[in-house]
C-alpha cells in the first residue's frame, strides 16, 4: 500500500525558527529574494518591489513574473518545491532562491499570508496560506502581472513588521539590489556598491573602525569582488572574525566565517560573488570547492600586498607588524614569502638590541638563538661579553621560525645555544690554582650538594659577574621531575619514580667567575664557615640574575645565609 507523507506545518515552522534561521527578522530577506528572483525571471529592466506598512499588514509587491493557479498549487503549497532549479534538481545560476522553503520564514511573524499573483495571459489568483497548515485557492482581483504577499501580523511580533523595522530590514539585506526597492514611498536601493568608492568611510560606517589600508580583492571564477580592510589595531588570532557577504548583490550576513583562511586575521571583508552558494539557512556559505579557491585566491591577494608593501613602503611594513606581528609569523610557519618578511623586517630581542634575523645573519654569521626566555635570560649578558651574539626564540612561533628558515635556504646556518655550552667556552683555571682551591671547592660543594647543584670555577667575561646558575636542559627536565615526585601521590610516585631512572641528570651547575673581584676575596676566605655562607649567597644572587625558579630548598638558604652574613657583618663592627 502506498501512501503520501504528511507534513506538520507548526513542526516545520518551530524547525525553522529555532534551528535554521537565526532571526525572524529574516523574513524581510526571503520576501525580498522571491521578489527579486520573479522580476529576473521577467528579464525586464524596469523592477520594482514596493513594500508597504502599515498596522493591519504588510505588504510586498513586485512587477515580477507572476504564477498560474496551477503553479500557486505546485509552488506555494508544496514544502521543499521550487520553481528556481532545473530538472537534475540543481540551483538556477540566475536566482537567488533554491530550496523552496523560504517563504515560509513567514510563518515566524505571521499566522496568515495571503498571495495575490497574475501571470501574464493568465488570470489572477489569491492563495491563503495559514499557519495551521490548509491554504485557500479562490479567484483573485485582476490585476497587472506580478505579485502581492500580504503578511497578517501574529499577536505580539508586530514590531517586527513595523514601518522602522522593515525600512532597517529592507535597506540591510536590499539596499544594494538590482531593482529598485521602496519601503512606504522612500527608495532604500542605492545600486552602487559603496566600497567601491568611499573605502574607508564605508569601513567606518559598517566595521567601526579606520582601515590601516584596504586591499581590492577579484575573484573572477566566483564572480566575486570586494574589499579587504586591514585592521589598525591587534586582534585575539584565535578569534575569527566575520565578513560581509552579499550573494548577487543581496547581503547573506553580516559575520560569515571561513572566508579567508585562519592567518589573515588581520583583515574584514567585503564582497559580492555571483557564483558562490548559500546554505539552507542563508547565513553561512556553502562549503564546496569554488569557496576553497575563493579562499586560496583572497589569500593569495592579502600575501601580495604584503609583499609589496615590503618593496615599495617598509616603513609602513614595520608599524604593520608591530600590530598585527604574531598572525604573519603563524603564516611563515608554512609560507616560504612570509618567512622571508619576518626574516627581513621582524625585529627579534637579541642580547645586542632588536635586530632582524637578515641583519643578524650578517653581523654574526650564524643565528644563535635560546628557545626559551628562561634560557635567554641566563645566558645573554655573559653571552654579550664574549661577543656571542644570542636571540631570544621564546616568543611565540620565533625557535621554530629559526629552524625552518635552516630548512628552506641551506645557507643560513641555525645554532640553539644551550646553557651548559658557555661553560666550555669559558677559560678553566691552570693547575696550580686549581689546586690551591680544591678546599674551598670541597666545603662550597657540600654546602650545596643538598640542593643538587655542582660548584665549578672558571674564568669568563663580564668580570662584573660573580657567578652564574646554568641549567642544562636535561637538568631542567629533572628538576621538574623531582618537583612532580615530591608532589605526586605513592601510586603516580611509583610511576615517576620509575622513569627517573631512565632520565641521568646532569646537574646544574654554579660557575663562579674567577675574574671577579669579590669571588677571589671569597676563595681566598681561610675561616670556611663563611667561604660557606658567601657561596650560598652567590648561589642565591645567580639564581635570581638567570630567573630561575626559586624553591622552597633555596628560599631557606637565601634567607639563612643573608641573617649569617649580616649576624657576621654587624658582630665584627661590634668588636671594633
Ligand atoms: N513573489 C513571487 N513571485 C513569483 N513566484 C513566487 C514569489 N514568491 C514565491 N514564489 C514561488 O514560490 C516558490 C517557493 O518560494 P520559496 O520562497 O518558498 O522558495 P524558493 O524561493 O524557491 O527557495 P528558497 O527556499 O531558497 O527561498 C518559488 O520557487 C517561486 O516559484
Amino acid at each position: 500500500m502506498s501512501n503520501t507523507f504528511q507534513v506538520d506545518l507548526r513542526g516545520i515552522v518551530d524547525l525553522l525558527s529555532h534551528h535554521l534561521y537565526a532571526s525572524p527578522r529574516v523574513y524581510v530577506r526571503e520576501l525580498l529574494q522571491n521578489a527579486v528572483d520573479a522580476i529576473t525571471a521577467t528579464a525586464s529592466e524596469d523592477g520594482r518591489v514596493e513594500i508597504t506598512t502599515g498596522a493591519d499588514a504588510l505588504r510586498v509587491s513586485d512587477n515580477g513574473i507572476g504564477l498560474t493557479e496551477a503553479q500557486v498549487h505546485e509552488l506555494l503549497a508544496t514544502i521543499g518545491r521550487s520553481s528556481k532549479r532545473d530538472e537534475l534538481g540543481f540551483a538556477r545560476h540566475e536566482f537567488l532562491g533554491q530550496f523552496g522553503i523560504g517563504l515560509l520564514s513567514c510563518f515566524l511573524v505571521a499566522d496568515e499570508i495571503r498571495v495575490h499573483t497574475r501571470r501574464a495571459g493568465a488570470p489572477a489568483v489569491l492563495w491563503t496560506g495559514y499557519s495551521d497548515g490548509r491554504y485557500e485557492v479562490r479567484p483573485g482581483e485582476d490585476r497587472e502581472p506580478g505579485t502581492t504577499v500580504t503578511l497578517l501580523p501574529r499577536r505580539g511580533v508586530e514590531t517586527l513588521l513595523s514601518g522602522a523595522t522593515v525600512k532597517e530590514l529592507a535597506e540591510l539585506y536590499g539596499s544594494l539590489l538590482p531593482v529598485t526597492v521602496e519601503v512606504d514611498g522612500v527608495p532604500v536601493t542605492s545600486g552602487e556598491l559603496p566600497w567601491k568608492t568611499g573605502r574607508e568611510a564605508y569601513c567606518q560606517r559598517v566595521f567601526g573602525f579606520t582601515p590601516f589600508d584596504v586591499v581590492e580583492i577579484n575573484v573572477p571564477e566566483a564572480g566575486l569582488t570586494g574589499a579587504a580592510f586591514v585592521l589598525p589595531t591587534a586582534v585575539n588570532p584565535a578569534a575569527r572574525g566575520g565578513h560581509r557577504v552579499y550573494l548577487k548583490r543581496m547581503l547573506l550576513a553580516e559575520n560569515i566565517e571561513g572566508l579567508l583562511p585562519e592567518w589573515a586575521f588581520f583583515a574584514r571583508c567585503v564582497v559580492d560573488s555571483t557564483e558562490l552558494r548559500p546554505t539552507a539557512s542563508r547565513e553561512a556559505l556553502y562549503e564546496d570547492g569554488l569557496l576553497d579557491d575563493v579562499r586560496d585566491a583572497i589569500a593569495d591577494q592579502l600575501r601580495g600586498w604584503l609583499v609589496r608593501l615590503a618593496a615599495t613602503d617598509p616603513r609602513r611594513l614595520a608599524r604593520f607588524l608591530g600590530v598585527h606581528h604574531l598572525g604573519v609569523k603563524a603564516l611563515a610557519l608554512h609560507d616560504d614569502e612570509m618567512l622571508r618578511l619576518v626574516e627581513q623586517w621582524w625585529p627579534m630581542e637579541t642580547n645586542m638590541g632588536r635586530v632582524t634575523l637578515a641583519e643578524f645573519r650578517e653581523r654574526h654569521g650564524v643565528i644563535r638563538y635560546a628557545a626559551t626566555t628562561d634560557e635567554f635570560h641566563q645566558l645573554s649578558a655573559v653571552a654579550a661579553a664574549q661577543d656571542i651574539g644570542l636571540i631570544n626564540g621564546g616568543y611565540v612561533y620565533d625557535a621554530d621560525i629559526i629552524e625552518r628558515l635552516a630548512t628552506v635556504d641551506r645557507t643560513v646556518r641555525v645554532e640553539r645555544l644551550e646553557p651548559t655550552d658557555l661553560t666550555t667556552r669559558f677559560s678553566s683555571l691552570d693547575a696550580e690554582t686549581e689546586l690551591r682551591l680544591r678546599p674551598f671547592l670541597a666545603v662550597a660543594q657540600r654546602r650545596l650538594d643538598k640542593l643538587g647543584c655542582e660548584v665549578v670555577i672558571r674564568a669568563y667575561d663580564p668580570a662584573t659577574v660573580p657567578a652564574l646558575y646554568l641549567v642544562s636542559r636535561a637538568a631542567a627536565f629533572h628538576d621538574e621531575f623531582t618537583t612532580s615526585r615530591d608532589k605526586a601521590d605513592d601510586l603516580w610516585g611509583g610511576v615517576l619514580d620509575a622513569l627517573s631512572q631512565v632520565a641521568a641528570p646532569e646537574r646544574p651547575q654554579l660557575v663562579l667567575n674567577h675574574r671577579n673581584p669579590l669571588v677571589r676575596r671569597v676563595l681566598g676566605l681561610a675561616d670556611p664557615e663563611l667561604a660557606g655562607l658567601a657561596v650560598e649567597s652567590l648561589y642565591g644572587q645567580a639564581l635570581m640574575l638567570g630567573h630561575h625558579p626559586i624553591r622552597p630548598a633555596d628560599a631557606a638558604l637565601l634567607n639563612t645565609s643573608f641573617l649569617g652574613l649580616l649576624n657576621r657583618a654587624v658582630t665584627a663592627e661590634e668588636q671594633k
